[in-house]
């Protein structure tokens, strides 16, 4: 990570509570732009609210600074230009045409009530395209499938064209082919520069990104890059060592494993097909 570059997000004793139980405990990290992060952890570890807390969804406690200025010091409208946010399960809209809830993604850019500019239109397009989903355009939000409305939402995050876009489950829904895709895409828009952070139950996808968020109860474990033994260590931490992490052809991968010894492993099936011959 370089250190010169002033960080595109970042947090200090950062904690938060929900309905008065405390969620996350003073978390300080720094991500700079130009870089995918990926949050991971257990269920309930705190991720969800992290990334809701370092969009300003929800109060907290402590210090978050968007590109190098406190959040709560950003015009509403000018941080919404800055810090795109593509949520979990996000339910409204379901009236609109895809291409109308895409279009919402531009609303940071126009003036009140003006109407969709042509750069608003090309941002729209260009977005639709990049999630293969400009062919369904005129149909309603609500009657797309899990997949077809994630790559919807997807698009109007992308159509803000911020320096720093958060994703909470970004992958739900979608198939192999367009969860690689998206890698691409991310890939693709960090090399652009845009500080990209998402929170991924699919450790094999979390571990192709630049950086892993490792919580726990709340605490941030680590913050390192998957090739690090440290941050191997720590997601063998928080799983309760139940991962196996090889390396293939370069890149890491993890294997979940069970608690007991599977059943039918390759030494009980050989005696069988043995027995049967
Ligand atoms: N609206 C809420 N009110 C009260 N507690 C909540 C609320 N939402 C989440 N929590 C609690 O806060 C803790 C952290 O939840 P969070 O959703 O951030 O975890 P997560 O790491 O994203 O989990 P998962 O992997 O299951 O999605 C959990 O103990 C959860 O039960």
């Amino acid at each position: 990570m370089s250190k010169n570059k002033q960080p595109a997000l970042a947090c200090q004793d950062l904690s938060a509570s929900l309905q008065g139980q405390p969620v996350l405990h003073r978390l300080t990290l720094a991500l700079p732009p130009g870089r995918w992060t990926a949050i991971v952890g257990p269920n309930g570890a705190g991720k969800s609210t992290l990334l809701r807390a370092l969009a300003g969804l929800i109060p907290s406690l402590g210090s978050i600074e968007l590109l190098g200025r406190p959040l709560a010091d950003w015009p509403r409208k000018a941080r919404a230009r800055e810090l795109a946010w593509l949520g979990q399960n996000e339910s409204s809209g379901d009236e609109l045409s895809a291409e109308d809830v895409v279009m919402l993604g531009r609303l940071p850019h126009r003036a009140w009530l003006a109407p969709p500019n042509s750069a608003d239109r090309a941002a729209v397009q260009q977005a639709m395209a990049q999630t293969q989903s400009w062919d369904w355009r005129q149909r309603p939000l609500g009657q797309l499938s899990g997949g077809e409305r994630q790559r919807v939402l997807l698009a109007r995050a992308l159509a803000v064209q911020a320096k720093v876009l958060l994703m909470d489950e970004p992958l739900a829904h979608l198939d192999p082919p367009h969860q690689a895709d998206w890698l691409q895409l991310v890939r693709g828009l960090a090399d652009a520069g845009v500080a990209v952070v998402s929170v991924l139950h699919e450790l094999n996808m979390a571990l192709q990104a630049d950086g892993l968020l490792i919580m726990q109860a709340g605490r941030l474990l680590c913050h390192g890059a998957p090739g690090e033994a440290e941050t191997r260590r720590s997601l063998q931490q928080v799983f309760d060592g139940r991962l196996h992490l090889l390396q293939v052809q370069g890149q890491w991968l993890a294997l979940p494993t069970t608690a007991e010894p599977p059943i039918c492993n390759v030494s009980n099936v050989l005696p069988l097909k043995q027995k049967n011959d």
